[in-house]
């Protein structure tokens, strides 16, 4: 049997010289180990084409570059080993290596008061590049929470007085009239507006004594520092005390855009093993037919 010689396109010289600053594939599904489970993520991976007349990149190099990742806990240095094996892999047409690791971590939440807990599920990104300049990392988490205006708690409160004034004003104050007038309808008769609203933030990660972390613990880490900061959790499993003790909480943490950007922006400034961020918050009015919307950023 004659064994054919495969032609190898990607050999060849291109008749368009110029370089490229990425080329890779998207969208590559893997198992990945995160916490205790393991995850279908997406991954983006590419590398630079800086040899002007190579027609192709090493394709199928970077694709099985990527098995140590398949069921193993998703950490930097694992990140950073794979893109050395991209530079590796590609001979001297690359001096850029890319890996995006995108997802969505679920944590099993516990109920505000009663023993319940359920599953929420958190999407993140890892966005990571060896180059000449480094090793770089960036991981983005978006954390859901509930927001209730204080203007409109202000003026609700303002017309729940005026209800009270007009209707005491012929019927003695006993405190049992205030009592029932405070439990019925009439009585609260103006509610604030309060909507679900998220944050979108991207770390920095500082290379140092934090990298053999694994992802799954630095983001658990920040999604609990972002909940604690804002007060108003999205719950899982609710019964009527824990919806109460949500309202309560909604009510103690009022919250424009601007409150709930600066609360996360304090947050973020004291994690460890952060050394700058993007953050954007956004609350989906139910006011309004468009979104509330406050960005800031720390080193960015
Ligand atoms: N470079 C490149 N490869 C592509 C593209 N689309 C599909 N491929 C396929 O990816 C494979 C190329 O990967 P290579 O790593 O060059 O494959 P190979 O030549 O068999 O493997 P090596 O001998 O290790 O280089 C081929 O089967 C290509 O057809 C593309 O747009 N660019």
């Amino acid at each position: 049997m004659t064994v054919l010689t495969l032609p190898d396109i990607a050999s060849q010289t291109t008749r368009l010289p110029s370089t490229l600053t990425w080329v890779g594939m998207e969208g590559i599904a893997l198992p990945a180990q995160l916490g205790t489970r393991s995850v279908i993520v997406k991954l983006d991976a590419g590398v630079s084409l800086d040899d002007s007349e190579a027609r192709g990149i090493h394709m199928s190099r970077l694709y099985l570059a990527l098995s140590p990742l398949e069921d193993a806990p998703l950490t930097l240095p694992a990140v950073k080993d794979i893109l050395s094996a991209f530079l590796t892999s590609q001979e001297g047409l690359s001096q850029h290596a890319y890996l995006n690791v995108e997802g969505e971590l679920p944590l099993k939440r516990q109920a505000l008061i009663s023993p319940l807990a359920g599953w929420k599920s958190y999407p993140f990104s890892l966005c990571c590049q060896l180059t000449p300049d480094g090793f770089q990392a960036e991981l983005g988490v978006t954390v859901g929470y509930s927001s209730t205006c204080p203007c409109s708690a202000a003026l609700a409160r303002q017309s729940i007085q005026q209800a009270f004034k007009e209707d005491f004003s012929e019927i003695p104050l006993t405190q049992s009239a205030v009592l029932a007038w405070l439990g019925s309808e009439e009585g609260i008769l103006a509610t604030p507006h309060s909507q679900r609203s998220f944050v979108e933030c991207s770390l920095r990660l500082a290379e140092g004594e934090n990298d053999e972390l694994p992802i799954a613990d630095w983001l658990e880490s920040t999604i609990d520092r972002i909940q604690t900061a804002l007060g108003t959790a999205l719950q899982t499993a609710v019964k009527r005390i824990d919806e109460q003790a949500f309202a309560l909480a909604n009510g103690q943490n009022l919250m424009f855009c601007e409150d709930a950007a600066r609360r996360v922006d304090k947050a973020l400034r004291q994690a460890p093993g952060v050394s700058g961020f993007q953050l954007k918050v956004v609350h989906a009015e139910s006011l309004h037919a468009h979104n509330a919307v406050a960005r800031s950023e720390w080193n960015g």
